[in-house]
């Protein structure tokens, strides 16, 4: 069998006292979108940022395109892609400038100009484009998010709360980011709230709670009012 572009075994991440991920295990193939779900505080965020190499696990195996995040952190964050919750944005930079330092940093090949503008176009902010971020709405903020995780084309995206304060268009743009990675075989996570979405854009749901996987299903059994009431239960 092919191997799994995220592969994530009983990972544990402490802070202090606290365990914020508790024995998750996830495993994301190659063309494949899985939806992260739970309540305020189930480890969502935590388990995407060990994964982005932002946060290092405290127990577990947690491998992203072959890589352990460990031991060969650099490798693995070659191959991520990562839209973070918050932050993450240069308040004094401009999308272009964001733009031509992710190229720098990910030492893109000449011509990645033309993918970043039209990156920019879809998520409208071509206008913005030479504005610094600073005034920029919180939607304005994800859909820059999105585009910056997605220039590269990533063998693994991360979308942590893509979808938060994001008008329509924006969510448009976004699932085809999310439909175009799995096109070319990546693998994408999305963790979000928004359960219809997270249907839309996945074809597999995690449930986490209180830092545990306590369910997976597919979008189908997600989906109306049936998944809407299986997906409550679940949450208590
Ligand atoms: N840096 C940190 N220091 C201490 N505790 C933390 C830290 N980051 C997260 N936590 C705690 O870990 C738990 C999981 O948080 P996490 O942000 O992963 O949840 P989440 O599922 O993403 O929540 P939300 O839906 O609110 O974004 C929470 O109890 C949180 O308070």
């Amino acid at each position: 069998m092919e191997q799994p572009l995220v592969e994530v075994r009983d990972l544990h991440v402490r802070f202090g006292e606290d365990e914020a991920v508790a024995g998750v295990d996830l495993v994301a193939a190659a063309g494949r979108a899985t939806g992260l779900l739970g309540r305020n505080g189930a480890g969502k965020s935590t388990t995407m940022r060990v994964l982005a190499g932002v946060v290092p696990p405290s127990a577990g195996r947690v491998l992203v395109a072959g890589h352990d995040v460990r031991r060969q952190p650099l490798a693995a964050k070659r191959a991520v892609g990562y839209c973070p919750d918050v932050g993450g944005l240069v308040p004094r930079a401009t999308p272009w400038e964001h733009l031509q330092l992710a190229a720098r940093l990910r030492d893109l090949p000449r011509g990645w100009e033309p993918r970043a503008r039209d990156l920019l176009e879809r998520f409208e902010l071509g206008d913005v484009a030479h504005r610094v971020t600073a005034g920029f709405s919180h939607g304005m903020g994800r859909r820059l998010s999105v585009v910056l995780a997605a220039l590269h084309e990533p063998p693994v995206l991360l979308l942590d709360e893509p979808f938060d304060g994001v008008d329509p268009v924006g969510v448009e743009a976004t699932l085809e980011v999310v439909a175009d990675a799995r096109a070319r075989g990546a693998a994408v996570l999305v963790s979000t709230h928004l359960r219809e979405l997270a249907i839309e854009a996945c074809s597999t749901v995690l449930v986490l709670r209180g830092g545990a996987r306590v369910a997976e299903l597919s979008a189908a059994q997600m989906s109306g009012e049936e998944g809407a009431r299986a997906y409550r239960a679940l949450l208590d």
